[in-house]
């Protein structure tokens, strides 16, 4: 079975295409498929898939290394955006529209090689991410962790997000804050934890812990996640672009709150083609 390697600001995956009807893996061929060791390696699996609606031109499936299913992803988004296009099943020179499955995505090309991705609304209401165990929805929670208090934002862009803002990203202790946060019973199914560091209205560093990885160079939806939480606190400015310095490269984020859609432009690459043996594939 061929897979494409690709990236989108160093979040790596691996691209299946199953719109011939082949079945999507189990859990445990996902986790095979993401080991660095015994596998290809990558953050996410991305299965492209016959379209769900009317007017997209395919839908796409996210799984984490660790073989945990999630409802969406930024960077994920722009590589099937790559893929099709270079497929011939989407325009090289105008818009169309994907299908994850948190919803339908308008796409258009960025000029420079990657893509603008309307990423949908940002959802605050707890249950939407979901977050237990608090009075009601807020800009900002708190949680107690190692004797301290632990003041973070929530938001799902489709999958969870705790977003936690810090004076300086690099020195984030990500490795021990991450995990505690989403082993927390604040997040039932989890999270995806930001740290954000605000260096202007139009400008943030941001580091991810992400759920069913670890710390990635990249994330997109939490690229999202951190501009939404950020600009409802008047943090950053709402509806124009912000800068995101991620490790791995820079996204641009901007919440449109007339439309109450959340943009997200960046790259994505091809690095590799490959056939997973019998043993292997899906
Ligand atoms: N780890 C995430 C999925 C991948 C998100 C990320 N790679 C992105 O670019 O949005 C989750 O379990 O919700």
């Amino acid at each position: 079975m061929r897979f494409s390697k690709m990236h989108g600001a160093g979040n790596d995956f691996v691209v299946l295409d199953l719109r011939g009807g082949l079945p999507a893996p189990t859990p445990a061929q996902c986790a095979r498929l993401g080991d660095r060791h015994f596998g290809v390696g990558c953050d996410q699996i991305l299965t492209i898939e016959p379209p769900r609606s009317a007017g997209s031109i395919a839908a796409y499936r996210i799984w984490n290394a660790d073989g945990s299913a999630s409802g969406q992803c930024g960077n994920g988004a722009r590589c099937v955006a790559a893929w099709l296009v270079r497929d011939g099943a989407a325009p090289a020179d105008a818009g169309f529209t994907i299908e994850s499955p948190a919803g339908v995505h308008p796409v258009q090309h960025d000029g420079e090689g990657g893509f603008v991705i309307d990423m949908g609304a940002p959802r605050f209401a707890p249950a939407a991410i979901p977050l237990a165990g608090v009075d009601g929805e807020h800009d900002e929670y708190m949680l107690a962790l190692d004797g301290e208090t632990l003041r973070f934002g929530a938001v799902s862009m489709g999958n969870p997000h705790a977003v936690i803002e810090v004076a300086d990203a690099a020195a984030a202790d990500v490795a021990r804050i991450g995990p505690a946060v989403q082993a927390s019973a604040m997040f039932p199914a989890s999270a995806n934890v930001g740290f954000a560091q605000v260096l202007a209205p139009d400008r943030i560093r941001l580091r991810v812990f992400e759920r069913g990885v670890g710390e990635t160079l990249a994330c997109g939806s939490g690229a999202c996640a951190a501009v939404a939480v950020l600009a409802r606190r008047g943090r950053v400015q709402a509806d124009a672009e912000v800068a995101v310095e991620l490790p791995g490269g820079t996204l641009r984020i901007r919440h449109d709150t007339a439309a109450n859609s959340v943009f997200m432009a960046g790259p994505a690459a091809f690095v590799f083609e490959g056939n997973l043996l019998s043993q292997e594939q899906p």
